[in-house]
Protein backbone atom coordinates (compact mmCIF):
# COMPACT_ATOMS: atom_id res chain seq x y z
CA UNK A 1 0.00 0.00 0.00
CA UNK A 2 1.05 3.45 -0.61
CA UNK A 3 1.70 5.89 1.85
CA UNK A 4 2.02 10.20 1.17
CA UNK A 5 5.93 9.86 1.94
CA UNK A 6 6.75 6.93 -0.21
CA UNK A 7 6.44 9.04 -3.05
CA UNK A 8 8.03 8.54 -6.59
CA UNK A 9 8.11 5.40 -8.35
CA UNK A 10 5.31 2.76 -7.18
CA UNK A 11 4.07 -0.41 -8.73
CA UNK A 12 0.71 0.28 -8.89
CA UNK A 13 -0.13 -2.39 -11.76
CA UNK A 14 1.38 -4.94 -9.37
CA UNK A 15 -2.30 -4.94 -7.92
CA UNK A 16 -3.30 -7.39 -11.11
CA UNK A 17 -0.30 -9.82 -10.00
CA UNK A 18 -1.86 -9.75 -6.24
CA UNK A 19 -5.18 -10.34 -8.09
CA UNK A 20 -3.93 -13.31 -10.30
CA UNK A 21 -1.95 -14.76 -6.46
CA UNK A 22 -4.93 -14.68 -5.02
CA UNK A 23 -6.38 -16.18 -7.62
CA UNK A 24 -3.98 -19.12 -7.36
CA UNK A 25 -5.50 -19.77 -4.05
CA UNK A 26 -8.67 -19.78 -5.14
CA UNK A 27 -9.73 -16.23 -4.10
CA UNK A 28 -11.33 -14.45 -6.85
CA UNK A 29 -11.48 -10.30 -6.17
CA UNK A 30 -14.50 -9.60 -3.69
CA UNK A 31 -15.67 -6.34 -5.98
CA UNK A 32 -15.79 -6.00 -9.99
CA UNK A 33 -12.86 -4.55 -11.18
CA UNK A 34 -14.27 -2.73 -14.25
CA UNK A 35 -16.70 0.31 -13.96
CA UNK A 36 -19.87 -0.74 -15.51
CA UNK A 37 -20.21 -4.21 -13.10
CA UNK A 38 -19.28 -2.11 -10.20
CA UNK A 39 -21.99 0.20 -10.61
CA UNK A 40 -24.58 -1.78 -11.35
CA UNK A 41 -23.17 -4.22 -8.45
CA UNK A 42 -23.34 -0.49 -6.34
CA UNK A 43 -26.91 0.84 -7.53
CA UNK A 44 -28.51 -3.07 -6.60
CA UNK A 45 -26.87 -2.60 -2.49
CA UNK A 46 -28.15 1.04 -2.25
CA UNK A 47 -31.69 1.99 -1.22
CA UNK A 48 -33.71 3.35 -4.68
CA UNK A 49 -33.54 7.17 -2.99
CA UNK A 50 -29.68 6.93 -2.93
CA UNK A 51 -29.39 5.34 -6.40
CA UNK A 52 -31.46 8.57 -7.78
CA UNK A 53 -29.69 10.99 -5.76
CA UNK A 54 -26.22 10.09 -6.35
CA UNK A 55 -26.28 8.33 -10.19
CA UNK A 56 -28.57 11.23 -11.47
CA UNK A 57 -27.82 13.95 -13.33
CA UNK A 58 -29.36 16.83 -14.99
CA UNK A 59 -32.29 16.93 -17.63
CA UNK A 60 -32.20 13.53 -20.22
CA UNK A 61 -28.39 12.74 -18.18
CA UNK A 62 -26.94 13.63 -22.07
CA UNK A 63 -24.46 16.08 -20.92
CA UNK A 64 -23.42 13.07 -18.11
CA UNK A 65 -23.59 10.65 -20.72
CA UNK A 66 -21.35 12.46 -22.96
CA UNK A 67 -18.87 13.45 -20.00
CA UNK A 68 -17.85 9.22 -20.10
CA UNK A 69 -18.18 8.62 -23.76
CA UNK A 70 -16.34 11.61 -25.04
CA UNK A 71 -12.78 10.02 -23.88
CA UNK A 72 -13.92 7.28 -26.46
CA UNK A 73 -12.94 9.80 -29.02
CA UNK A 74 -9.52 9.71 -28.13
CA UNK A 75 -6.69 7.36 -28.14
CA UNK A 76 -3.60 6.77 -26.96
CA UNK A 77 -0.81 6.41 -29.71
CA UNK A 78 1.32 3.64 -28.41
CA UNK A 79 5.30 3.89 -28.87
CA UNK A 80 7.93 0.94 -29.00
CA UNK A 81 11.67 0.83 -27.86
CA UNK A 82 11.12 3.05 -24.23
CA UNK A 83 11.42 0.26 -21.98
CA UNK A 84 8.78 1.53 -19.63
CA UNK A 85 10.14 -0.83 -16.64
CA UNK A 86 9.35 1.62 -14.08
CA UNK A 87 6.86 4.61 -14.41
CA UNK A 88 6.54 7.44 -12.01
CA UNK A 89 2.91 8.59 -11.39
CA UNK A 90 3.79 11.38 -8.75
CA UNK A 91 2.80 15.08 -9.41
CA UNK A 92 3.78 18.21 -7.37
CA UNK A 93 0.55 19.98 -6.82
CA UNK A 94 0.76 23.31 -4.90
CA UNK A 95 4.15 22.91 -3.54
CA UNK A 96 3.17 19.19 -2.14
CA UNK A 97 4.37 16.18 -3.78
CA UNK A 98 2.00 13.45 -4.13
CA UNK A 99 2.29 9.67 -5.02
CA UNK A 100 -0.46 9.87 -7.85
CA UNK A 101 -2.36 12.24 -10.00
CA UNK A 102 -5.86 11.30 -8.55
CA UNK A 103 -7.97 13.00 -6.03
CA UNK A 104 -11.06 12.12 -4.34
CA UNK A 105 -14.16 14.49 -5.88
CA UNK A 106 -16.46 16.21 -3.02
CA UNK A 107 -19.08 14.04 -3.01
CA UNK A 108 -21.65 15.98 -0.43
CA UNK A 109 -24.04 13.60 1.10
CA UNK A 110 -21.01 10.32 0.40
CA UNK A 111 -22.33 9.29 3.64
CA UNK A 112 -25.64 7.76 2.34
CA UNK A 113 -23.53 5.26 0.20
CA UNK A 114 -22.38 3.52 3.31
CA UNK A 115 -23.84 1.17 5.18
CA UNK A 116 -23.40 2.68 8.72
CA UNK A 117 -23.65 6.17 6.92
CA UNK A 118 -19.95 6.98 7.89
CA UNK A 119 -18.76 7.77 4.17
CA UNK A 120 -17.20 10.98 4.94
CA UNK A 121 -14.95 9.37 7.27
CA UNK A 122 -14.48 6.44 5.23
CA UNK A 123 -13.29 8.04 2.78
CA UNK A 124 -10.98 10.40 4.58
CA UNK A 125 -9.53 6.97 5.48
CA UNK A 126 -9.35 5.67 1.80
CA UNK A 127 -7.31 8.69 1.12
CA UNK A 128 -4.89 8.53 3.81
CA UNK A 129 -3.96 4.78 3.22
CA UNK A 130 -3.31 5.38 -0.78
CA UNK A 131 -2.12 9.28 -0.33
CA UNK A 132 -4.90 10.70 -3.06
CA UNK A 133 -6.17 13.55 -1.50
CA UNK A 134 -10.09 13.89 -0.83
CA UNK A 135 -11.64 17.19 -1.67
CA UNK A 136 -14.04 17.02 1.90
CA UNK A 137 -17.65 18.71 0.49
CA UNK A 138 -19.38 21.51 2.75
CA UNK A 139 -22.51 18.87 2.94
CA UNK A 140 -21.43 16.18 5.30
CA UNK A 141 -22.66 13.86 8.15
CA UNK A 142 -19.39 14.33 9.97
CA UNK A 143 -18.11 17.67 10.84
CA UNK A 144 -15.07 19.43 8.90
CA UNK A 145 -12.59 18.70 11.83
CA UNK A 146 -13.82 14.97 12.13
CA UNK A 147 -12.73 14.44 8.75
CA UNK A 148 -9.44 15.84 8.55
CA UNK A 149 -8.32 13.99 11.47
CA UNK A 150 -8.41 10.97 9.53
CA UNK A 151 -6.16 12.29 6.69
CA UNK A 152 -2.93 11.68 8.35
CA UNK A 153 -0.17 12.47 6.19
CA UNK A 154 -1.83 12.80 3.03
CA UNK A 155 -3.53 16.26 2.54
CA UNK A 156 -7.09 17.03 2.41
CA UNK A 157 -9.10 20.04 0.73
CA UNK A 158 -12.12 21.61 1.99
CA UNK A 159 -14.68 22.57 -1.15
CA UNK A 160 -16.43 25.84 0.16
CA UNK A 161 -20.28 25.66 -0.85
CA UNK A 162 -20.26 29.58 -0.19
CA UNK A 163 -23.96 30.74 1.81
CA UNK A 164 -25.62 34.07 1.45
CA UNK A 165 -23.99 34.83 4.72
CA UNK A 166 -20.49 35.68 4.47
CA UNK A 167 -19.52 35.41 8.19
CA UNK A 168 -20.62 31.62 7.83
CA UNK A 169 -18.61 31.15 4.53
CA UNK A 170 -15.57 32.99 6.51
CA UNK A 171 -16.26 31.11 9.72
CA UNK A 172 -15.95 27.43 7.52
CA UNK A 173 -12.94 28.29 5.62
CA UNK A 174 -11.08 29.33 9.08
CA UNK A 175 -12.40 26.11 10.52
CA UNK A 176 -11.01 23.89 7.61
CA UNK A 177 -7.49 26.33 8.23
CA UNK A 178 -7.38 25.12 12.04
CA UNK A 179 -8.27 22.08 11.13
CA UNK A 180 -5.14 21.16 8.61
CA UNK A 181 -6.95 21.13 5.14
CA UNK A 182 -3.98 22.24 2.51
CA UNK A 183 -6.58 24.31 -0.32
CA UNK A 184 -9.63 25.68 -0.46
CA UNK A 185 -12.03 24.42 -3.51
CA UNK A 186 -15.00 27.03 -4.25
CA UNK A 187 -17.51 24.90 -5.91
CA UNK A 188 -19.21 27.95 -8.39
CA UNK A 189 -21.63 25.50 -10.63
CA UNK A 190 -24.54 24.54 -7.74
CA UNK A 191 -25.39 27.94 -5.92
CA UNK A 192 -28.99 26.50 -7.25
CA UNK A 193 -29.25 22.70 -8.19
CA UNK A 194 -29.74 21.56 -11.70
CA UNK A 195 -32.92 20.15 -12.93
CA UNK A 196 -32.95 16.56 -11.79
CA UNK A 197 -35.74 14.39 -13.15
CA UNK A 198 -34.80 11.17 -11.43
CA UNK A 199 -34.79 13.37 -7.73
CA UNK A 200 -37.75 15.30 -9.12
CA UNK A 201 -39.99 12.35 -9.58
CA UNK A 202 -40.00 11.50 -6.57
CA UNK A 203 -39.74 14.63 -4.67
CA UNK A 204 -36.07 13.14 -3.21
CA UNK A 205 -33.78 15.77 -2.03
CA UNK A 206 -31.85 14.55 1.21
CA UNK A 207 -30.42 17.40 2.42
CA UNK A 208 -34.06 19.06 3.39
CA UNK A 209 -34.49 15.37 5.12
CA UNK A 210 -31.41 17.02 7.26
CA UNK A 211 -28.64 14.52 5.90
CA UNK A 212 -25.41 16.02 5.54
CA UNK A 213 -25.80 18.94 7.11
CA UNK A 214 -23.03 18.46 9.84
CA UNK A 215 -20.69 21.52 9.02
CA UNK A 216 -23.88 23.69 9.22
CA UNK A 217 -25.28 22.57 12.90
CA UNK A 218 -21.66 22.54 14.24
CA UNK A 219 -21.08 26.46 12.82
CA UNK A 220 -20.94 28.94 16.04
CA UNK A 221 -21.78 31.23 13.09
CA UNK A 222 -24.78 29.62 11.63
CA UNK A 223 -26.22 28.44 15.31
CA UNK A 224 -25.61 31.93 16.37
CA UNK A 225 -28.46 32.45 13.14
CA UNK A 226 -31.01 30.07 15.01
CA UNK A 227 -33.63 31.04 17.48
CA UNK A 228 -32.85 27.67 19.15
CA UNK A 229 -30.24 25.51 18.45
CA UNK A 230 -30.19 22.78 15.56
CA UNK A 231 -30.29 19.44 18.44
CA UNK A 232 -34.22 21.62 19.59
CA UNK A 233 -35.58 22.26 16.32
CA UNK A 234 -33.90 19.92 12.97
CA UNK A 235 -36.89 21.49 10.93
CA UNK A 236 -36.17 25.15 11.64
CA UNK A 237 -32.59 24.53 11.08
CA UNK A 238 -32.82 22.58 8.03
CA UNK A 239 -34.98 25.29 6.93
CA UNK A 240 -32.41 27.88 7.64
CA UNK A 241 -29.76 25.73 5.51
CA UNK A 242 -32.01 25.81 2.62
CA UNK A 243 -32.71 29.87 2.70
CA UNK A 244 -28.63 30.60 3.44
CA UNK A 245 -27.13 27.63 1.24
CA UNK A 246 -26.41 29.28 -2.23
CA UNK A 247 -24.85 32.83 -3.19
CA UNK A 248 -25.01 33.28 -7.01
CA UNK A 249 -21.13 34.97 -7.20
CA UNK A 250 -20.00 37.39 -9.41
CA UNK A 251 -16.31 38.63 -10.53
CA UNK A 252 -16.88 41.57 -7.63
CA UNK A 253 -16.99 38.45 -5.03
CA UNK A 254 -13.47 36.83 -6.04
CA UNK A 255 -11.16 39.80 -4.13
CA UNK A 256 -13.08 38.84 -0.86
CA UNK A 257 -13.06 34.63 -1.02
CA UNK A 258 -9.18 35.51 -2.11
CA UNK A 259 -8.93 37.19 1.09
CA UNK A 260 -10.28 34.20 2.68
CA UNK A 261 -7.38 32.78 3.01
CA UNK A 262 -3.36 32.34 2.56
CA UNK A 263 -4.52 28.79 1.64
CA UNK A 264 -4.14 27.53 -1.95
CA UNK A 265 -7.50 28.47 -3.78
CA UNK A 266 -8.83 26.58 -6.38
CA UNK A 267 -12.30 27.37 -8.34
CA UNK A 268 -14.55 24.55 -9.30
CA UNK A 269 -16.94 24.51 -12.19
CA UNK A 270 -14.63 26.29 -14.58
CA UNK A 271 -14.89 25.60 -18.33
CA UNK A 272 -14.24 28.68 -20.21
CA UNK A 273 -11.25 29.69 -20.91
CA UNK A 274 -11.76 33.86 -20.40
CA UNK A 275 -13.06 32.32 -16.59
CA UNK A 276 -10.05 30.78 -16.48
CA UNK A 277 -7.71 33.23 -17.29
CA UNK A 278 -9.60 36.27 -15.07
CA UNK A 279 -9.82 33.82 -11.94
CA UNK A 280 -5.67 33.53 -12.23
CA UNK A 281 -5.38 37.31 -12.86
CA UNK A 282 -7.70 37.51 -9.52
CA UNK A 283 -5.18 34.94 -7.76
CA UNK A 284 -6.48 31.68 -7.75
CA UNK A 285 -4.32 28.99 -7.53
CA UNK A 286 -5.89 26.88 -9.22
CA UNK A 287 -8.53 25.65 -11.67
CA UNK A 288 -10.79 22.75 -11.22
CA UNK A 289 -12.54 22.03 -14.98
CA UNK A 290 -15.48 20.09 -14.44
CA UNK A 291 -19.17 20.20 -14.89
CA UNK A 292 -20.46 18.71 -11.85
CA UNK A 293 -20.62 15.86 -13.44
CA UNK A 294 -23.61 16.41 -15.51
CA UNK A 295 -25.46 16.85 -12.44
CA UNK A 296 -25.89 20.38 -12.75
CA UNK A 297 -26.73 21.79 -16.32
CA UNK A 298 -27.48 19.60 -19.19
CA UNK A 299 -25.77 22.32 -21.81
CA UNK A 300 -24.34 19.00 -23.77
CA UNK A 301 -20.20 19.77 -23.80
CA UNK A 302 -18.43 17.17 -21.88
CA UNK A 303 -16.25 18.32 -19.46
CA UNK A 304 -12.81 16.09 -21.05
CA UNK A 305 -14.06 18.37 -24.21
CA UNK A 306 -13.55 21.60 -22.65
CA UNK A 307 -10.12 20.53 -20.87
CA UNK A 308 -7.86 22.09 -23.52
CA UNK A 309 -8.84 24.88 -23.55
CA UNK A 310 -8.06 25.74 -20.16
CA UNK A 311 -5.15 24.24 -20.04
CA UNK A 312 -4.22 26.72 -22.48
CA UNK A 313 -5.65 29.83 -21.04
CA UNK A 314 -4.32 28.47 -17.81
CA UNK A 315 -0.44 28.62 -18.52
CA UNK A 316 1.20 27.55 -15.56
CA UNK A 317 -1.28 27.44 -12.92
CA UNK A 318 -2.02 23.65 -12.13
CA UNK A 319 -5.59 22.60 -13.47
CA UNK A 320 -7.52 19.60 -11.57
CA UNK A 321 -9.90 17.97 -13.76
CA UNK A 322 -13.62 15.54 -13.26
CA UNK A 323 -16.32 14.26 -15.04
CA UNK A 324 -16.90 11.39 -16.57
CA UNK A 325 -13.74 9.45 -15.42
CA UNK A 326 -14.35 6.13 -14.94
CA UNK A 327 -10.84 4.41 -15.59
CA UNK A 328 -7.71 4.29 -15.90
CA UNK A 329 -7.04 5.19 -19.25
CA UNK A 330 -9.90 8.35 -18.55
CA UNK A 331 -7.19 9.18 -16.45
CA UNK A 332 -3.95 8.76 -18.84
CA UNK A 333 -6.45 10.92 -21.85
CA UNK A 334 -6.79 13.23 -19.17
CA UNK A 335 -3.58 14.03 -18.30
CA UNK A 336 -2.11 13.78 -21.46
CA UNK A 337 -5.26 16.51 -22.48
CA UNK A 338 -3.04 18.82 -19.49
CA UNK A 339 -4.92 18.08 -16.39
CA UNK A 340 -2.41 18.26 -13.59
CA UNK A 341 -4.44 16.15 -11.29
CA UNK A 342 -7.25 14.16 -12.01
CA UNK A 343 -10.79 13.32 -9.50
CA UNK A 344 -12.54 10.47 -9.33
CA UNK A 345 -16.41 10.92 -8.20
CA UNK A 346 -19.19 8.35 -8.31
CA UNK A 347 -16.72 5.50 -8.93
CA UNK A 348 -15.55 5.47 -5.46
CA UNK A 349 -18.90 6.44 -3.91
CA UNK A 350 -20.23 2.80 -5.92
CA UNK A 351 -16.52 0.93 -4.16
CA UNK A 352 -17.87 2.53 -0.81
CA UNK A 353 -21.61 1.29 -1.45
CA UNK A 354 -20.00 -2.26 -1.40
CA UNK A 355 -17.29 -2.40 0.98
CA UNK A 356 -16.76 0.69 2.51
CA UNK A 357 -13.24 2.28 3.36
CA UNK A 358 -11.70 -1.47 1.20
CA UNK A 359 -14.06 -0.52 -1.72
CA UNK A 360 -12.70 2.74 -2.43
CA UNK A 361 -9.55 1.37 -1.98
CA UNK A 362 -9.98 -1.40 -4.34
CA UNK A 363 -11.55 0.94 -6.61
CA UNK A 364 -8.83 3.50 -6.85
CA UNK A 365 -5.80 0.49 -7.41
CA UNK A 366 -8.00 -0.98 -10.37
CA UNK A 367 -7.83 2.86 -11.78
CA UNK A 368 -4.14 3.35 -11.25
CA UNK A 369 -3.16 -0.24 -11.74
CA UNK A 370 -4.68 0.23 -15.17
CA UNK A 371 -3.04 3.64 -15.84
CA UNK A 372 0.46 2.69 -14.84
CA UNK A 373 -0.19 -0.64 -17.14
CA UNK A 374 -1.32 1.60 -19.92
CA UNK A 375 1.40 4.08 -19.34
CA UNK A 376 4.05 1.05 -19.39
CA UNK A 377 2.97 -1.02 -22.27
CA UNK A 378 2.03 2.13 -24.60
CA UNK A 379 5.96 3.63 -23.66
CA UNK A 380 5.09 6.57 -21.36
CA UNK A 381 6.53 6.40 -18.39
CA UNK A 382 6.57 9.24 -16.42
CA UNK A 383 3.21 12.16 -16.40
CA UNK A 384 5.36 14.69 -18.38
CA UNK A 385 5.68 11.81 -21.01
CA UNK A 386 1.62 12.07 -21.47
CA UNK A 387 1.65 14.99 -24.38
CA UNK A 388 -1.40 16.06 -26.25
CA UNK A 389 0.94 14.50 -29.06
CA UNK A 390 0.31 11.39 -27.63
CA UNK A 391 -3.20 11.61 -28.06
CA UNK A 392 -4.85 10.93 -31.88
CA UNK A 393 -8.72 12.10 -32.13
CA UNK A 394 -10.49 8.91 -33.17
CA UNK A 395 -14.29 9.54 -33.28
C1 LIG B 1 -23.79 12.42 -5.23
C2 LIG B 1 -22.88 13.54 -5.64
C3 LIG B 1 -22.72 14.60 -4.78
C4 LIG B 1 -21.84 15.64 -5.12
N1 LIG B 1 -21.62 16.64 -4.22
C5 LIG B 1 -20.73 17.60 -4.51
C6 LIG B 1 -20.40 18.57 -3.54
O1 LIG B 1 -20.86 18.53 -2.41
N2 LIG B 1 -19.53 19.54 -3.91
C7 LIG B 1 -18.97 19.61 -5.15
O2 LIG B 1 -18.21 20.53 -5.45
N3 LIG B 1 -19.25 18.67 -6.07
C8 LIG B 1 -20.09 17.66 -5.77
N4 LIG B 1 -20.34 16.68 -6.68
C9 LIG B 1 -19.65 16.72 -7.99
C10 LIG B 1 -18.31 15.98 -7.92
O3 LIG B 1 -17.38 16.69 -7.15
C11 LIG B 1 -17.72 15.78 -9.32
O4 LIG B 1 -17.65 17.03 -9.97
C12 LIG B 1 -18.53 14.81 -10.17
O5 LIG B 1 -18.94 13.69 -9.39
C13 LIG B 1 -17.72 14.31 -11.36
O6 LIG B 1 -18.49 13.53 -12.20
P1 LIG B 1 -18.42 11.93 -12.24
O7 LIG B 1 -18.67 11.45 -10.84
O8 LIG B 1 -19.53 11.52 -13.15
O9 LIG B 1 -17.06 11.56 -12.74
C14 LIG B 1 -21.17 15.62 -6.36
C15 LIG B 1 -21.33 14.52 -7.22
C16 LIG B 1 -22.16 13.48 -6.87
C17 LIG B 1 -22.29 12.30 -7.78
O1 LIG C 1 -25.86 17.02 -5.44
C1 LIG C 1 -24.89 17.69 -5.79
O2 LIG C 1 -24.26 17.47 -6.81
C2 LIG C 1 -24.45 18.79 -4.97
O3 LIG C 1 -23.29 19.08 -5.01
C3 LIG C 1 -25.37 19.59 -4.13
C4 LIG C 1 -25.01 19.91 -2.84
C5 LIG C 1 -25.86 20.68 -2.06
C6 LIG C 1 -27.05 21.13 -2.56
C7 LIG C 1 -27.40 20.82 -3.85
C8 LIG C 1 -26.56 20.03 -4.64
Amino acid sequence: MTRAREVGVVDYGDYQFEIYRSGLRGVLPKLPVEFSELESRAHAAMPPWVVSYVAGGCGNEHTQNVNVSAFERWGLIPRMFIGAAKRDMSIDLFGMRLPTPLFLCPIGVISLCAQDGRGDIATATAARKLGVPMIASTLSNAPLEQVASEFGETPGFFQLYTPTDRGLAESLVHRAEAAGFKGIVVTLDTWVTGWRPRDLSQANFPQLRGYALANYFSDPVFRGGLAMPPERDVPAAIMKWGAIFGHPLTWDDLPWLRSLTKLPLIVKGICHPDDARRAIDAGVDGIYCSNHGGRQANGGIAAVDLLPGIVKASGSTPVLFDSGIRSGTDVVKALALGATAVGIGRPYAYGLALDGVEGIVHVLRCILAEADLLMAVDGYPRIADLRPSALLPVG
